[in-house]
């Protein structure tokens, strides 16, 4: 057996992760071009890299396929129902942070706060028969945290990218969505809901509880653990 390692295979988190482990001695590649999606270890002898969606990285973890996950904190709490019992946090890596946070037209200059959202959605039904749409693709996260703060007048409706331009192209009132900087929120006249974000995130070092490690697989892990502690 091999001790699996699954990291994003794309764009600013598997670059970020690239530079994490070879600044611990572990050189992770690509085994061949742009497009190809197997990996390559150096440094530690029987790790084996396996280039993944972020989005799928919760979901291998917690069916044992991968050993060990890089991901962020809010794909995590998002797909893995009591995360704790699946995977166990390493360690946060330091980069990738973002807030999961809720927010509105810009010109809705009476609604600041989750309370006043409440306010606005039921007056939103009242007029227009429906209730208030929030778009986002943290359905799971959203709904406990509107639970959690007594918001129930709404409803969410899917989006998996661009989530932004949902109010503009009026297929959405509101959105829940993964700032970083601000500015795609600025760029689409939103702001941000003052209560504080549903999640603060950033990419972390995952391991799954249910994958089978044993024999020469723990000694990997140990050497692994030992590398980056
Ligand atoms: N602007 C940002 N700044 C920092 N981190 C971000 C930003 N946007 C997203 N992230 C984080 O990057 C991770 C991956 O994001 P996302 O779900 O968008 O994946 P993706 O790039 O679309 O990849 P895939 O579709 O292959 O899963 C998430 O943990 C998310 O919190
Ligand atoms: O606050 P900012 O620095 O502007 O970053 C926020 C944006 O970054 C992410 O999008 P991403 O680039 O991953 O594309 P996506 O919309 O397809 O998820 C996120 O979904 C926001 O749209």
């Amino acid at each position: 057996m091999t001790l699996k390692l699954g990291v994003p295979s794309k764009g600013r988190l598997m670059e970020k992760t690239f530079q994490w482990f070879a600044r611990r001695g572990v050189t992770l590649s690509r085994a061949g071009s742009e497009r190809e999606y197997a990996g390559q270890v150096e440094g530690i002898d029987g790790l084996a890299l396996v280039l993944l969606s972020a989005g799928e990285i919760p979901r291998e973890l917690a069916a044992g396929r991968i050993h060990l996950g890089v991901t962020g904190t809010d794909l995590v709490h998002e797909k893995l129902p009591r995360w704790e019992q699946q995977v166990e946090e390493i360690a946060p890596l330091g980069f990738g942070q973002a807030d999961l946070i809720v927010a509105v037209p810009a010109c809705w200059s009476d609604v600041d706060t989750l309370d006043d959202l409440d306010a606005a959605a039921a007056a939103f039904r009242a007029r227009h028969g429906h209730r208030l749409r929030i778009a986002t693709k943290y359905h799971r996260l959203v709904r406990d945290y509107m639970t959690a703060h007594g918001v129930a007048d709404y409803t969410l409706v899917d989006s998996q990218g661009a989530t932004e331009g949902t109010v503009a192209n009026e297929t959405a009132e509101a959105i829940a969505d993964i700032t970083s900087t601000g500015e795609t929120l600025r760029a689409n006249h939103l702001k941000v809901l003052s209560d504080g974000p549903v999640l603060r995130s950033q990419a972390t070092l995952w391991r799954s509880r249910v994958a089978p490690c044993e024999g020469s697989d723990r000694g990997v892990l140990r050497a692994l653990l030992d590398r980056i502690g």
